[in-house]
């Protein structure tokens, strides 16, 4: 028996209290009679815009569709991030299996087994490493990059508002997809370093 809990642990504990309290308090659209159930359906037009399966097939169509060499080098290194983000929170969520907010309703759309497990929000990964991405590799106006972070920002807020998940499990997640993209940048994946892959697209 532990007399004399260290300080980490009862810092930790504490956390984790104050993360439970808030996010209970946040999430406002968890169900349709919640304070702000009328918004549940337009969080969850946000929950499906950072959805893996709509990215993964709208990268995966962008790759068959371009005609040009250097947007098929973004497009397949998009694909790869999209996997490995994938790959990874599975792993995290799997050795964490921290379990979902009671007050979360499971109406989600498509999700896999690891997916009743909340540490990290894969929403939050994929909306940090994909705007991360659209950043550094799309010329866009300074109105659309700032639409974009905010994309990224409200994919977050909107996981806790609808009782997904924990404050914790979202900024976890936010920095989690946002060192995520420095392995893709580390990996980048172009002619030089793997023709073969490269050699499928080329028309
Ligand atoms: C190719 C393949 C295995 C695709 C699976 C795509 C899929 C079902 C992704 C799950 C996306 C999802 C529901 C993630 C959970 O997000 P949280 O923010 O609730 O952790």
């Amino acid at each position: 028996m532990k007399l004399n809990p260290s300080f980490t642990g009862i810092a930790l504990r504490s956390l984790l209290a104050i993360d439970l309290w808030a996010s209970k308090r946040l999430g406002v659209c968890a169900r349709e009679g919640s304070a702000w159930g009328s918004a549940r359906p337009l969080m969850k037009v946000i929950e499906v815009s950072g959805h893996g399966i709509p990215w993964l097939l709208g990268t995966a169509y962008g790759l068959c569709r371009s005609d040009s060499s250097p947007g098929r080098e973004v497009l397949l290194n998009l694909l790869f991030a999209l996997l490995l983000d994938l790959v990874l929170v599975a792993v995290v969520k799997g050795l964490v299996r921290r379990r979902r907010p009671t007050h979360n309703k499971m109406d989600m759309f498509v999700t896999v087994s690891v997916d009743k497990y909340s540490f990290p929000s894969g929403h939050a990964t994929r909306a940090a490493m994909v705007c991360r991405f659209v950043l550094h590799h799309l010329v866009l106006a300074i109105p659309l990059r700032v639409l974009v972070v905010l994309w990224a920002v409200i994919v977050g807020i909107s996981r806790v508002m609808l009782g997904r998940h924990n404050v914790t499990d979202v900024a976890f997640g936010l920095i989690m997809g946002y060192m995520q993209y420095s392995v893709v940048e580390y990996f980048w994946l172009s002619p030089l370093s793997a023709p073969a892959l490269f050699a499928l697209w080329s028309h």
